[in-house]
């Protein structure tokens, strides 16, 4: 069976990350972002994450994980204290209980993996080994890092803008999928993940010529 691919929007949601060491930390610079309501529950918080609670951006339970703190309804939940095993049994625990839950240790018994990311503004590229080999990703995800040029954020901004203005102009389906691949391509032959300069007009000059 294959683990499915996904991205969640999390604004406002609430996540219970339960341990507060170097892997919590690391999932924690994952999350922040997103926007989402986070409470941490460990007797011992790394001076980042300490750093977060003081700011007011994360809650923090000062306590060891218990079950009864399985209790609220939570849209996600890590496993990442210091005892491999309790990781593995909260796990499971979260997996009777319906919910979505990563373990830092035992793939097997997640319900989902965290997968090594590159971003270039919207774009994300996620990288995964299904729990095999995180070293791996890590690699895999340094390599494209170093070859994703630089401007595919601004390039989805701009197709992102434009896509009301094809929908009106081009009303056949078929002809506007066409006219998107043609442009895509384009884009690519063109290098256009690198110029920023009058990227609009570019794009309305293509849309205007109708050779699609
Ligand atoms: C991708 C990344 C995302 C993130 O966490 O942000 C991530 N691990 C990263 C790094 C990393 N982790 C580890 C090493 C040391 C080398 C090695 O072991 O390979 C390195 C590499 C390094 O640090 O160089 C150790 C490790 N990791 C897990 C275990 C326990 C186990 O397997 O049972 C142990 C052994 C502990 C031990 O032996 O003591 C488990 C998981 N780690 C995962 C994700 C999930 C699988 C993802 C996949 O299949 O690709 C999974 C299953 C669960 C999860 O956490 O979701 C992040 C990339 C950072 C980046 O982006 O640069
Ligand atoms: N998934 C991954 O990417 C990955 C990578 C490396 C290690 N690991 C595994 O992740 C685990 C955590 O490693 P770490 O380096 O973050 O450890 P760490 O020692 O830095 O941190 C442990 C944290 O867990 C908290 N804690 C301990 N007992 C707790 C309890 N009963 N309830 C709640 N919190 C508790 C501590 O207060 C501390 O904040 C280890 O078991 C390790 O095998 C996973």
């Amino acid at each position: 069976m294959a683990h499915y691919m996904a991205e969640l929007i999390l604004t406002g949601r609430p996540v219970l990350v339960i341990g507060g060491g170097q892997v919590a930390q690391r999932k924690l610079r994952g999350l922040m972002p997103s926007g989402a309501c986070i409470t941490v529950v460990a007797p011992h918080l790394s001076d980042e994450i300490a750093q977060l609670v003081t700011t007011g951006q994360l809650e923090h339970w000062a306590e060891p994980f218990t079950p009864t703190q399985l209790e609220p309804h939570w849209s996600l939940i890590f496993a990442a204290t210091g005892d491999g095993a309790l990781n593995r049994q909260i796990a499971l625990l979260c997996a009777e209980k319906g919910y979505f839950c990563n373990s830092a240790d035992g793939p097997e018994v997640s319900g989902f993996i965290v997968p090594a990311v590159v971003r270039r503004g919207d774009v994300t590229v996620a990288v995964s080994t299904g729990g095999l080999s995180p070293s791996l990703s890590r690699l895999l995800k340094e390599r494209i890092e170093a070859w994703l040029e630089p401007g595919w954020g601004e390039l989805a901004q701009l197709f992102g803008a434009m896509r009301q203005t094809v929908l009106a102009r081009i009303p056949h389906a078929a002809t506007r999928y066409r006219f998107w691949r043609h442009i895509a391509l384009a884009a690519q032959q063109e290098q256009r993940f690198n110029q920023q300069t009058d990227s609009r007009a570019w794009f309305e000059n293509k849309l205007d010529r109708h050779d699609y």
